[in-house]
């Protein structure tokens, strides 16, 4: 059975008492604060493990290289026993080849044949490239004088024996199955991976494909949110769509809180009179509803549904969108046990003109096209083909801001939120 930690606390949305509009920062602060790794763990073959969230630091069992060995093809000597100028050096017979290492002990003043990765032998401490070398009969000669340890690798120069090699908390790389390997590993242990149940709310969303009547719209959130979900690294599980009515919702959040440690509902988030998400969530009691000072994605329903955290994202697919990124991500990051994940910015001119009053953030659809950063045409939130357009946001801080092209801005790739 894998271990399961207790269920969270049901205060962990709560905001202090007299707050209104949440500054993006806090709203963070807050669920970095008050979230904890939900997933239990197991063990899985090396091979298994990319895109796993690692649950234990990884100790090398080995050390990288084991032993020290040769950088090239050459020839192998002590230095001691050489010095400045023409050096010609008897060879020993045999030599060292990567996988088939010579046993014996090459004397003072001998040289031997080695190749690229070679355990260097007894009496070897220095290598000579081939290509500075003029092999005659029995004899090697190159021009002195060469640095002792030259062309060498030191046993664990790269990873002791007992170092950690990766520390818990890693979500695995291809880089990182190549260095646990080579310190010796070939199960690793992980968390169970994050499972995340995505619902699409609202009697006016129809299936993509299926046949849309007057007023009617396609399901443009549920198929992003669970690429989304897919490409942070975590399960995704479709839990459909659900009109509005609340006991077919409530009876859908059941479902999705008993298969996922996480639900994501997109529509209905404010506090309408079809706002049955957060209607619900109210009702059970543990419901924050956070009016953030954000744009686009403004409301945002948080509570838990039998102990599981619930997301209520906006019904606009571009604040379904912008939240996921900046809260959900984040959120999903430490429940995974992977830990609060910030994503890198960088500061690139703007290609653009925005005037913006103080007291939210805005993040706008931005690309980097000739070295700047060039924003979509619309800010509108309902503007799916802005979404994809986009490589990127331009995040533009709480303050009053007055950008013009040429000033610096902070452009965030899609790909530093795990896109
Ligand atoms: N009186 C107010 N009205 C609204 C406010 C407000 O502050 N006061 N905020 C606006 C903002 S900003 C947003 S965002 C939306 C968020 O509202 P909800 O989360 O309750 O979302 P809905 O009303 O259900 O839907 C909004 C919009 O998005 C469309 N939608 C919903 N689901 C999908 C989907 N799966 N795929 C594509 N499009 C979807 C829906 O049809 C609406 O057009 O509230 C504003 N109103
Ligand atoms: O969250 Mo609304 O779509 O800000 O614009």
């Amino acid at each position: 059975m894998p271990l399961k930690p207790p269920p969270l606390k049901n205060d962990c949305f709560a905001l202090p008492p007299g707050v209104d509009w949440t500054p993006v920062d806090q709203a963070l602060a807050m669920l970095r604060d008050r979230l904890h790794p939900v997933v239990g763990q197991e063990t899985v073959p090396l091979q298994q493990a990319a895109g796993r969230v690692l649950a234990a630091d990884v100790v090398a069992t080995r050390s990288n290289p084991p032993q020290p060995n040769t950088a090239v093809d050459g020839y192998g000597f002590a230095a001691s026993a050489t010095g400045e100028g023409d050096q010609v050096l008897p060879l020993v017979v045999g030599r060292s080849a990567a996988g088939v290492p010579f046993d014996g002990v090459v004397p003072a003043g001998h040289a031997i044949r080695v190749l690229t990765g070679a355990a260097l032998p007894k009496g070897v401490d220095t290598v000579v490239l081939d290509e500075d070398c003029a092999v005659g009969e029995g004899v090697v000669a190159f021009r002195g004088p060469v640095k002792p340890g030259a062309n060498t690798r030191r046993a664990g120069e790269d990873v002791a024996e007992g170092d950690v090699a990766l520390p818990a908390g890693r979500m695995l790389t291809p880089a990182d199955l190549a260095l646990a390997s080579a310190v010796g590993l070939a199960k690793l242990p992980v968390y169970e991976r994050l499972r995340v149940a995505v619902l699409s709310t609202g009697d006016e969303v129809v299936e993509p494909g299926a046949k849309a009547g007057p007023g009617q719209i396609f399901d443009a959130n549920r198929p992003m949110l669970l690429a989304m979900i897919e490409r942070f690294g975590f399960q995704a599980i479709d839990m459909g769509r659900v009109p509005d009515d609340r006991a077919a919702l409530r009876d859908r959040l059941d479902r999705a809180a008993s298969v996922a440690h996480l639900v994501l509902t997109s529509g209905g988030a404010s506090a309408g009179d079809e706002d049955h998400v957060s209607a619900l969530l109210r009702e059970a009691g543990a419901m924050q509803e956070w009016r953030i000072a954000l744009k686009p994605g403004r409301p945002l329903a948080l509570g838990l549904w039998q102990g599981v955290p619930v997301f209520g994202l906006p019904g606009n697919p571009v604040a379904a969108f912008t939240c996921t990124l900046v809260f959900a991500r984040p959120a999903m990051g430490v429940l995974s046990g992977s830990g609060w994940a910030e994503p890198l910015g960088f500061t690139v001119p703007a290609a653009f003109t925005k005037r913006k009053k103080p007291g939210r953030r805005e993040y706008l659809r931005a690309r980097i096209r000739d070295g700047r950063a060039e924003v979509f045409r619309s800010e509108g939130s309902g503007r799916v083909s802005g979404l994809s357009w986009a490589e990127g946001l331009v995040e533009i801080g709480d303050g009053a801001a007055q950008i013009e092209p040429g000033d610096l801005v902070r452009y965030i790739p899609f790909g530093s939120f795990g896109l």
